[in-house]
């Protein structure tokens, strides 16, 4: 009998992507394109499909899936597909003097075979927006989509089944045992995007056969809300960029520091927005069709362990608290009375809880900020500039903004990723075709200094000439 093992498979499919990763090294960008217009035709007419799916996973309302699944993808290949000839170019780099006469320029030539490993929070968005890098790059791709989030699973493997040769990109789906066996094949790039504590263990396997990688990982992203704002305008911002996707969303604020002096007014207009947002004619926030829900009912525990314990230990719900298991439905929740020694503010709360911590001044606020590990992105509101580029040049995070929450994501022309333990390399546009690429050096020798073997053995009095004028000039 046949042995169709998920490794006999992934062998077989990872044999055939690696030969066919050395003919690409010559692909054009009229190759390129043509598969990007195919991934990009696809996602056009089947856009009912896609939201379906990833409705039928965690009931992510359409809108969210338009915006934040689709046109994330669509926009990335536009910009890749208007971009790609530019990007593809050589880059010609001028001479240093000692080396006058030589030619040189950066080849941008495609890693290879690549892994994509994907998290199931933004299921379509973050599996396919890094092929569309590795395309662009002239890469092949195996995609471990995750098995949380099955059916959105299932129709990237129909996509992908239905667009593209295994040789150029496969999915392979299933949960850790899968991935793990991805992992012991030397793959020229992995790319993954999920937790820092799985983001070690990607890294550790790709040290054995020396993969590159790019590690777009989490953390806890805060907030840091100045006395001087438009209280209307930040909370509204605030609660749209927490509570998306229910709260599970990377770069989400994951809480809040807030100026004592306007806590109060603070909260209750946080309280207010939440009230328009989501329950407008008073009717439950369970029956809002704009609310997601948690992806399963071990993470609706781990949020129910995370305001428990928080409420154990002194603080306050301020707004929402109720779960429904049934439907995995977490309401949207504020807590004030934090301390750090709860939970809530030691892990990823990846869920729709805000804790809102007080700060006096704007330099204690920034050194709570500098004794957490460094965060995927930092917001800021404030309408003092001075304020703003305080924080800003005093923290380090994988992202900023000032004055709104998650849009630098959408922007094509920034660098979109960690630092440390929120992550390694960068993506989207620009950077994430280099992500992909290899920046090779090429030099061409013609009729330079170092073109007459003058500084060759044995070393005579010219060569050491050479060599004193070079340290002392050059
Ligand atoms: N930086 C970003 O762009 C970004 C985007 C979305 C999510 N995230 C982060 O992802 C996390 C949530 O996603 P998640 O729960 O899917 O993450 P996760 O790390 O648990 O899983 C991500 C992927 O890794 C696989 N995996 C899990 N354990 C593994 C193991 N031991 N060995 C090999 N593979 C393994 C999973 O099957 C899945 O496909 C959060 O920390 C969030 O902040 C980051």
């Amino acid at each position: 009998m046949e042995d169709v093992s998920f490794e006999s498979e992934i062998s077989k499919t990872f044999s055939a992507q690696k030969s066919n990763a050395i003919l690409l090294r010559e692909s054009t960008s009229s190759q390129r394109i043509q598969q990007l217009e195919k991934l990009g035709d696809w996602i056009k007419s089947h856009q009912e499909d896609i939201r379906k799916a990833i409705h039928a996973d965690f009931k992510k309302p359409y809108a969210e899936i338009d915006i934040s699944e689709i046109f994330t993808v669509t926009s990335e290949i536009k910009y890749a597909i208007k971009n790609l000839k530019d990007w593809m170019k050589p880059k010609k780099v001028s001479a240093p003097i000692p080396l006058l006469g030589t030619s040189s320029y950066v080849q941008f030539e495609p890693k290879g075979n690549a892994l994509i490993i994907a998290p199931w929070n933004y299921p379509f968005n973050l599996a396919i927006g890094p092929l569309v890098s590795a395309l662009a790059a002239g890469c092949t791709a195996i995609i471990k989509p995750s098995e949380m989030t099955p059916h959105a699973s299932a129709l990237i493997r129909r996509m992908v089944g239905e667009i593209f040769e295994p040789e150029l990109v496969a999915v392979f789906e299933g949960d850790v045992e899968v991935s793990q066996y991805l992992l012991t094949k030397p793959f020229d790039h992995i790319f993954f995007t999920g937790s820092p504590a799985v983001g070690k263990i990607i890294m550790k396997a790709a040290a054995e056969n020396l993969s590159s990688v790019t590690l777009e990982l989490g953390g806890k992203s805060p907030a840091i809300i100045d006395r001087d704002i438009d209280l209307q305008d930040a909370t509204s911002k605030i609660i749209w960029g927490k509570f998306v996707n229910c709260g599970q969303t990377c770069i989400a604020p994951d809480y809040l520091l807030v100026h004592e002096d306007i806590i109060e007014a603070f909260v209750e207009a946080l309280k207010a927005e939440l009230h328009k947002m989501y329950d407008p004619k008073n009717k439950g926030i369970e029956n809002s069709k704009d609310y997601a829900r948690i992806v399963n009912e071990k993470h609706l525990n781990r949020i129910n362990f995370l305001l428990a314990d928080a409420l154990t230990n002194g603080a306050h719900i301020a707004f929402g608290g109720r779960m429904i298991a049934s439907g995995n439905f977490f309401e949207p929740t504020i807590i004030t009375g934090v301390t750090d020694s709860m939970e809530v503010m030691q892990e990823e709360i990846f869920g729709p809880i805000l804790p809102i911590v007080s700060y006096s001044d704007l330099d204690s606020a920034i050194k709570y900020v500098n004794s957490k590990p460094k965060p995927l992105a930092l917001y800021a509101f404030s309408n003092n500039q001075e304020a703003l580029d305080r924080v800003f040049s005093k923290t380090s995070s994988g992202g900023a903004v000032a004055n709104d929450c998650v849009l630098h994501f959408l922007h094509h022309e920034l660098p979109f990723g960690g630092i440390n333990n929120s992550g390694i390399g960068k993506a989207h546009g620009h950077h994430g075709f280099l992500a992909f690429s290899n920046e090779k050096a090429v030099l061409k020798q013609r009729t330079g200094i170092t073109s007459s073997k003058s500084l060759f053995p044995p070393y005579g009095f010219a060569a050491k000439k050479i060599i004193q004028v070079m340290l002392k000039w050059f």
